[in-house]
């Protein structure tokens, strides 16, 4: 992939971030953006913008986009996919008939399939097999990268040699993009910190100290690490920009969408209230429900995560929630089990 101007990138799903991210490699190669709306689909190829994802951010002119899975993917040489979760198995199989064979597809989502309990790479080997298949993820919010604040990101597939082949698709001066060759830790970083960061938008909302909310945020990625090390990944990804980068930017931005849910339970919503007035995705509310399930199996202790989903789907209040994290007993730090 050296001459990368001639590389074309389709990228599936028109949200904050799919549009953000295709924005990001229009700059360097000829990128095609999918959304299932006609109107959004209008609006980037007329106005170059996507108001109601990303409003009063001007999109590069030479970013296309179309309604059409086939015309996005057909030609593809590197296929990209900003679908939430829980689309992104029915996009998958929509779509197969037409991507080639041989072609690196990234995913962009930090969520897990409910059900199957699946990362996202593992739904595309399931559905497109055959493929090198990795993701994107790091600190990453949608508004700051249009915005042009610095930031970095991970790529991460299992040969290194493709890994670091698609770097330049996606980076800029402003976009560093480092390689990773542990995928599963890469993966579960970007999906655990989800749950963790309704954790802390919980502790802003029930205006909790600055120590509190460091507690949390560093129990936190201990219980990340500790799921994600039962689950195959390398511990040193954790401490990483996938991990420990992502916890940070997500528990620390008051763009989260996660960190906001926590907010607005704290507030007295509900998760359906909040479900209902959103009108973009935060993953971390489905994917707690996964968590748990697989820390019960596994036998991972997850405290923070148990909390979050027993305010979410349980009815416990983020009041209860908070009192119940300070009577988990604190065992040794590096070694201890919550
Ligand atoms: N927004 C951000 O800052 C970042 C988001 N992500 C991840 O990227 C993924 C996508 O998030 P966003 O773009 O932010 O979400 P969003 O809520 O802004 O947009 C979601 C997009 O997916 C489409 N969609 C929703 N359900 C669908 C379905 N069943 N079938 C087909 N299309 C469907 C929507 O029409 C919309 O275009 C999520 O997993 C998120 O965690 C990752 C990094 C940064
Ligand atoms: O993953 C993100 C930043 O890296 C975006 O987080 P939210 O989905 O909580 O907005």
């Amino acid at each position: 992939m050296g001459a990368v101007r001639q590389v074309k990138v389709a990228v599936l799903g028109a949200g904050s971030w799919g549009t953000t991210v295709a924005s990001l490699a229009a700059r360097n190669v000829d990128t095609v953006l999918w959304a299932r709306d006609a109107a959004v689909v209008e609006e980037i190829n007329d106005k170059h913008q996507n108001s109601r994802y990303l409003a009063g951010f001007a999109l590069p002119r030479r970013l296309r986009a179309t309604t059409s899975l086939e015309e996005a993917v057909y030609n593809a040489d590197v296929l990209v996919t900003g679908i939430p979760s829980h689309g992104m198995r029915q996009v998958l199989s929509d779509c197969r008939d037409f991507v080639r064979p041989w072609i690196p597809i990234i995913s962009l989502t930090k969520g897990l399939e409910q059900g199957t309990r699946l990362r996202m790479t593992q739904v595309i080997d399931e559905l497109l097999p055959g493929h090198p298949t990795g993701l994107l993820a790091g600190p990453n919010l949608a508004t700051e990268i249009m915005a042009g604040y610095a930031a970095a990101a991970v790529i991460a597939l299992p040969d290194e040699q493709v890994a670091a082949s698609l770097q330049t698709v996606f980076a800029s001066p402003r976009f560093r993009v480092y390689t990773n060759t542990d995928v599963v830790g890469c993966e579960l970083g970007g999906a655990l910190k989800n749950v963790i960061a309704i954790a802390a938008g919980m502790g802003t909302g029930l205006g909790v100290g600055d120590n509190t909310r460091a507690m949390v945020i560093t129990r936190g990625l201990a219980e990340l690490t500790r799921l994600g090390e039962a689950l195959g990944g390398d511990p040193r990804t954790f401490a990483g920009l996938t991990g420990l980068g992502d916890l940070m930017a997500t528990c620390m931005s008051p763009y989260s969408r996660n960190r906001m849910v926590g907010e607005k339970l704290a507030l007295g919503m509900t998760t359906e209230q909040i479900v209902a007035e959103m009108n973009m995705v935060a993953e971390g509310i489905k994917t707690s429900s996964v968590v748990v399930e697989l820390a019960e199996e596994l036998g991972v202790p997850v405290p923070i995560c148990q909390e979050v989903h027993g305010v979410l789907h349980l009815g416990r209040s983020p009041v209860q929630a908070y009192r119940g994290l300070r009577r988990t007993a604190a065992t040794s730090e590096i070694d201890g089990l919550a």
